[in-house]
């Protein structure tokens, strides 16, 4: 080197020891040079001649930080006699920054910077850089993608809503399946999806206290999904940690700075109870912001014109605060239409923005239902007759519909939505579903005992115990004697019992335990949410578990107990839907055995009239009743008086409940059910995503692609079983790349069907978050950037330089456009030599990968800075040759965002003319996103990921 070319204040490295850092000039005297790196705090002095140093110098578009930690973007680089300035930008203004300035790390984006700098890895890292694009760039593009790697059966109801949903930005949706089918699975699919996308980063579950530790549980082991508890004991705990000093500031000068404890976590889970019962939570909760939001057991969001529930009040001013809203109930209905309607109204307020228009729209779903069947029988043609009432539900629409390619789906979609519930409920039943065990109703009329006389205490409902001391009920109740005998009767069976009241369920359980000897665990709102759990895991438990589980109705919602058959309603609801939430806790996926509902009640009593309506008149306990609710509107004053005592209207109220169940249900089988069916699993639609999915799963890809992954982070792997293995820290583990790997090493399996039989083994699939972090930390850092290879083969001779060149798609935009999923990454792979020969086809990346073999480091060093031009000479080339490949991922993205953004648009526009509500800013916000998209596509551009210099011998 020429001594001329070293002027102090210029900025070189080392590259035989690239972690000194950046160096700086310091002198320059006689042959000798003397750097100082401040990264390493080092000074060395280099003979000029043979200094293994590299001159730094950064290119327009890169980072560059400065000593004081500021980070800009260069725009051009100016030569000031020997020593560059960069004019660069902070996001606002240009400045001039002299190289002088620069942080004593060296941070390169470009590849070939990189190599210069001494920054190139082993060959097998650009190996793994390219497939993990080429992964990513497949997996992005897969109807599958978000919905790979749960830990769950493939139920094609429970993955149609998922993929439907989770799709959509901030999804809005009522998830209504009947009890039992997976809601929780649904959801947590949506959930998985919308994370592993980044459609959402933050979201929160509400539930009920009793399923608090379920969700916790199945999130995290069937997908991977860690959320943080915030009770009133982790809140308390996060506030003490806001010091007195912060909190006298923020006394003095307002709150914003104050400790929030649903920020302390992305993902969080609390109680419903726990945001009534505390104010400052609410608002903590509130300001704190989703993207996702989930409310289980919705139908507590009780609602009507005269009055709002505190539960609705809240959940209505989170969902304000959400992006995304998923209500979960089985029984949307079970408090009235009145609130069903409330809660589609947080969902989707531009569609359902009057009760009275609703309840009138539910009148014509049968005309509706008439004329969809019409559509799809004859996808050819409308009848005149059709093509008028289309006419008068869609009006201009119309025409604009029957327009497009596939018109007629398109009109069905449209008649869904603006006349239905279509976009916003999914409800999946039993009775299309199909194959689900059966429930066997076992009635057990027992006498009415002197201490539930009538004649001497009057009526006493359906829980007479409630009104007499507790030991003698226990002596003298016969369903008390009827249960012990019964349980005894069945051991080992298990068997749930479910009584109305908490007193009820303690007393029983007490005297199973201590006077029967009956091995039984109570499951009540006074024990704490730890207990609560403990016990239904000692009824869970196979071997030393209790036979019976006493529950009072808070054991009736959201709970699974599948592995039972045995049922006791000790006694019965007054509500049709909470009996069906009574059932469901057996009646639902995993369930083998059909169900024995035992049913013992006191004659002449109201329970012996609730049996009867439950069972004469709504035949409730063998089937799913969805119309109970409706049916109890009509019938509610004869109910009452024949609860009340009144014999005669027993048999005339059993006969006009069965009537309009009959009715009803056929009304519904006709008209909304065949509507919401329609939209809830097109089976078609189900299959063909359940079979991409496992052609992802079931690909060795996944395995082997880790393998060459552990092989460059250093992660031992050991065979374990037939696809399983040991996975362990090596000795040249590399922490920073693999997440979730315990120092004592982790068993996986690769198989979905072993990992619901192994819930030990992690299940590695392409969505796995040790998969997904090793995938973001190669693309995210310098790793396999840049590498030097060499290759041997006669027909190159000895000498010859070509560079593999990899490039992606960058769309810089903002996150809410995610414009990943019309733009995805597109990696293309050029090599060419020095004259600008483009190779690609004659030397494939795996032809390549086979004949190259690394180059000594040392040797590479010295290798570098002689073929310096060459290589900047070859940059240039691959860059020529890749630039024409942009305009057709543009022009397909183009497309896309026209086919995302502007039914949205439309639809808006047709819900307008009948909802006045939807203000012209909404649609004029949705077309300023679909501009926004436009613009950020037609900006996007071809980035340089990664080169391999290949030279031969
Ligand atoms: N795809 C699946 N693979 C394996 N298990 C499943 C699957 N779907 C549901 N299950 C199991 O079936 C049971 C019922 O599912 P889940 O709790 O999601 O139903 P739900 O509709 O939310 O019920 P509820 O109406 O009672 O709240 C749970 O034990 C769940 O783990």
């Amino acid at each position: 080197m020429e001594t001329s070319e070293f002027v102090i204040g210029q900025r070189w490295v080392s590259h035989s020891d690239t972690a000194l850092g950046l160096g700086i000039v310091t002198d320059v005297s006689g042959r000798r040079v003397t750097l100082g790196f401040p990264a390493a705090d080092e000074e060395r002095t280099y003979a000029i001649d043979n200094a293994p140093l590299s001159r730094i110098i950064y290119q327009q578009g890169e980072d560059i930080e400065t000593f004081a930690g500021e980070h800009y973007v260069v725009h051009a680089v100016e030569d000031l006699n020997g020593v560059l300035v960069y004019h660069a930008d902070d996001g606002e203004t240009i400045h001039q920054i002299s190289e002088v300035k620069l942080a004593g790390s060296v941070n390169f984006s470009a590849p070939h910077q990189r190599l210069f700098a001494g920054q190139f890895d082993r060959n097998g890292a650009f190996r793994l850089r390219v497939s993990t694009l080429q992964h990513l760039d497949r997996l992005r593009a897969s109807p599958a993608q978000g919905l790979i790697g749960a830990r769950t059966q493939h139920l094609p109801h429970q993955l149609y809503i998922a993929q439907e949903v989770a799709r959509r930005h901030a999804p809005r949706v009522l998830l209504a399946d009947e009890v039992g089918l997976g809601k929780t699975i649904e959801a947590g699919l949506i959930l998985h999806y919308q994370l592993h996308t980044g459609r959402a980063r933050r979201a929160l579950i509400v539930v009920p206290d009793s399923l608090i530790h379920q969700w916790l549980v199945e999130m995290l082991r069937r997908f991977n999904l860690r959320f943080s508890i915030v009770d009133q004991s982790r809140y308390d705990d996060i506030k003490a940690q806001e010091n007195d000093v912060d909190a006298l500031m923020n006394h003095i000068f307002g709150d914003d700075d104050r400790v929030n404890p649903f920020e302390a976590d992305q993902l969080v889970l609390c109680s419903l109870d726990f945001l009534v019962r505390s104010e400052q939570a609410r608002n903590d909760a509130l300001s704190a912001g989703w993207d996702l939001m989930v409310v289980d057991e919705a139908h507590h969001l009780a609602w009507s014109p005269e009055q709002i529930s505190p539960e609705y009040d809240v959940v209505e001013s989170l969902s304000a605060a959400s992006k995304g809203l998923l209500l979960l109930t089985a029984t949307p209905e079970q408090v009235g239409v009145a609130s069903h309607f409330a809660r589609l109204r947080l969902l989707d307020p531009a569609r359902f923005h009057d009760l009275e228009a609703f309840r009138q729209e539910e009148q014509q779903y049968e005309s509706i239902n008439k004329v969809v069947r019409r559509l799809l029988d004859t996808p050819d043609s409308i009848s005149a007759d059709d093509q008028a009432a289309l006419a008068n539900w869609l009006g201009d629409e119309l025409d604009e519909l029957l327009a497009r390619e596939d018109a007629h789906q398109a009109v069905i979609d449209a008649l869904l939505d603006r006349h239905g519930t279509g976009r916003v409920l999914f409800r999946n039943t039993r009775a299309a579903i199909q194959g689900f065990p059966a429930r066997q109703p076992l009635p057990e009329p027992l006498p009415c005992p002197p201490l539930y006389d009538a004649a001497r205490y009057g009526n006493l409902g359906l829980a007479p115990e409630q009104s007499a001391d507790e030991e003698r009920w226990l002596a003298e109740d016969p369903r008390v004697a009827w249960l012990e005998k019964k349980l005894t009767g069945l051991r080992p069976a298990k068997v749930v019992v479910i009584c109305a009241r908490a007193d009820t369920a303690m007393a029983l359980e007490r005297y199973l335990q201590l006077r029967a000897g009956i091995r039984s665990a109570a499951f009540h709102e006074h024990l704490s949410l730890v207990e609560r759990d403990r016990a239904a895991a000692y009824f869970a438990d196979s071997e030393q578990g209790a036979q019976a589980l006493i529950c009072s109705e808070i054991g009736s919602e959201g709970r699974n107990f599948q592995f039972a058959h045995h049922l006791v309603l000790f006694d019965l609801p007054a509500n049709p839907d909470l009996l069906e939430q009574r059932i469901g806790r057996l009646d639902r996926i995993g369930q083998t055995e059909s169900i024995c509902v035992h049913i013992p009640y006191l004659q002449g009593t109201s329970q012996e009239v609730q049996y009867r309506w439950f069972q004469d008149g709504l035949n409730a306990f063998a089937e799913s009743c969805a119309v109970g609710v409706a049916v109890h509107e009509q019938v509610s004053e004869q109910w009452q008086q024949a609860l009340d005592g009144d014999a005669t209207v027993l048999e005339p109220l059993l006969a006009a409940s069965a009537e309009e169940t009959g009715r009803l249900k056929t009304l519904l089988h006709n008209g909304r059910d065949a509507l919401i069916e329609l939209n809830s699993c097109r089976r078609d639609e189900a299959d063909a995503l359940i079979a991409s999915i496992e052609q992802e799963e079931s690909s060795a890809q996944v395995r082997d692609y880790m393998v060459q992954a552990f092989d460059i982070l250093g992660v031992d792997i050991e065979d374990h079983s037939d696809h399983a293995d040991v996975l362990k820290p090596g000795e040249q583990y590399q922490a920073g790349h693999v997440a979730e790997l315990p120092e004592d090493g982790l068993t996986v399996t690769w198989e979905r069907e072993q990992a619901l039989q192994r819930e030990d083994m992690a299940f590695m699939s392409w969505e796995h978050p040790m998969v997904t972090g090793i995938m973001d930390s190669v693309t995210s850092s310098g790793l396999g950037k840049a590498a030097l290879a060499n290759l041997s083969v006669k027909a190159l001779p000895a000498g010859t330089l070509l560079l593999e060149a990899l490039f992606a798609v960058h769309c810089p935009a903002p996150e809410s456009l995610q414009l990943t999923r019309y733009l995805p990454v597109s990696p293309l792979r050029l090599v060419v030599d020095v004259n600008g020969r483009d190779l690609t086809n004659a030397l494939p990346h795996d032809r390549l990968n086979e004949l190259c073999s690394n180059i000594r480091r040392r040797t590479a060093q010295a290798i570098v800075p002689r073929i310096r031009t060459e290589v900047e000479t070859m940059v240039e080339h691959v860059e020529q040759l890749a630039a024409p490949h942009l305009s057709s991922l543009q022009e397909r993205a183009l497309a896309q965002v026209e086919a995302g953004f502007v039914p949205e648009v439309r639809r808006l526009e047709a819900l307008q003319r009948v909802n006045p509500a939807i203000r012209d800013e909404e649609i004029a916000y949705l077309r300023g996103q679909l501009n926004a998209a436009r613009e950020a596509v037609g900006h996007a551009s071809l980035a340089l990921e990664g080169i391999r210099v290949i030279v031969t011998s």
